[in-house]
């Protein structure tokens, strides 16, 4: 087993999580502590300008206007996020192996060979002298895959350890929303699923000035648009099969007019729940339980929402089940860093939509002077 921390920085933008967990790349021996290293509203400034500049790349390896500034934000913040996580946890850094480093989506545009995270995993490994995995989308695009999602092997070796009768679904609810489906033996099956608080949150912050629905508060009074949602419904990309995946901002101009805050709000969290459950249909059997994690897991309003939804089956959070709904992504980027290591797939042709089961990530040296 090898000592792994993880670092993700996700589509919400809100912060850096670490997790540190032991691992082979198969099983997960044991969780360790995580933490939370949250971007100050600057550096969100910065990586917001980033995000809207991205569209107009058309490469993956420069970083013109606010991108290079952004990558330095990026990169000092993850520093700043392990530094203070040995230290809080009184962890030695020389009982660390390796670092799983995600960096921070800016631009996906999988059908155009394109997927671009900003941070610097070279730079990172001096800083805090320790070896990096990064660059984990890379190959899997390159090949003709998606990029994304890569979670879905961490969450097979996680619900292997549930001896639970499947199907069983694991859904992410981050700023996008995607899906792990396991049943047994059967090929892991992933996509993103459309909106995950994204939208919401984009939309919260315009109506009230918050950063979010907190514990879902603003849209459980709230009256759905089901109208709105059903168009919403109809956009293509729902009925895809998978393999598929999204950028961030894939949906941003979906957002009601002419409602009050709490309608709004009920309505883009009705809309993330109908477009999680419409991926159902689209899978070999119905799901027995859909296992939520990622900051949606939080939401009781998303939750009861999912559940109306999917009346026939199971709907828990992932912190019902002894998992960590908030640092299960930071622990997939350790798990996926020592099955980088070990050379082991990180995405397959029913997860990404990449020709055959394919490893990636690049590694960094920390060379001590
Ligand atoms: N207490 C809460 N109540 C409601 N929503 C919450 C709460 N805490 C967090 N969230 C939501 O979760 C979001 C953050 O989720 P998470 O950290 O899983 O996203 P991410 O990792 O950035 O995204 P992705 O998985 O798409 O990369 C916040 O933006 C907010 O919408
Ligand atoms: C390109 C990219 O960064 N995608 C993220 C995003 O956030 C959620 C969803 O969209 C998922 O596809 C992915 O992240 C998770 C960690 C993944 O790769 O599994």
């Amino acid at each position: 087993m090898l000592t792994a921390i993880g670092l993700m920085s996700g589509t919400s933008l809100d912060g850096v999580d670490v997790a540190l967990i032991e691992t082979d790349g198969e099983r997960v021996g044991s969780f360790g502590p995580s933490g939370y290293r949250p971007y100050s509203e600057a550096e969100r400034a910065v990586l917001r300008q980033a995000l809207a500049e991205a569209v107009q790349l058309s490469r993956r390896d420069i970083r013109p206007g606010s991108l290079a500034e952004a990558e330095r934000v990026v990169t000092s913040a993850h520093a700043e996020a392990v530094e203070a996580f040995l230290t809080d946890h009184g962890i030695a850094r020389d009982s660390i192996d390796i670092v799983g480093f995600h960096g921070q989506t800016v631009l996906h545009r999988p059908a155009d060979r394109l997927t671009v995270q900003i941070g610097d995993g070279a730079s990172l490994a001096g800083m805090i002298g320790l070896p990096v995995i990064h660059d984990l989308r890379a190959a899997d695009v390159a090949a003709g895959g998606q990029g994304a999602p890569l979670v879905p092997v961490y969450h097979r070796a996680l619900a292997q350890g549930l001896h639970r009768d499947g199907p069983i679904v694991v859904v992410n609810i981050g700023g996008v929303s995607n899906v792990t489906y396991i049943d047994g033996d059967i090929a892991l099956i992933a996509c993103d699923t459309g909106p995950g608080n994204a939208l919401l949150d984009d939309f919260v912050l315009r109506a009230t000035g918050q950063p979010f629905d907190a514990d879902g508060a603003l849209a459980a009074p709230g009256r759905v648009d089901d109208a709105w949602v059903a168009r919403g419904l109809q956009n293509p990309f729902f009925a895809a099969a998978p393999p598929k995946s999204l950028d961030r901002n894939h949906f941003a101009a979906l957002q009601p007019s002419d409602t009050t805050p709490a309608d709004g709000a009920a309505t883009l969290t009705a809309f993330t729940a109908a477009t999680i459950a419409s991926i159902a249909p689209l899978l070999p059997k119905p799901p027995r339980s859909w296992i939520i994690t990622g900051g949606g897991a939080r939401n009781p309003t998303m939750l009861r929402m999912l559940r109306e939804r999917l009346p026939a089956a199971s709907v828990e959070s992932a912190n019902d089940l002894g998992w960590s709904a908030d640092a299960m992504e930071a622990q997939a980027f350790a798990f996926l860093a020592v099955r980088s290591l070990a050379g082991l797939p990180l995405s397959y042709p029913a997860t990404t939509g990449v020709p055959e089961p394919m490893t990636g990530g690049v590694k960094a040296d920390y060379l001590a002077s």
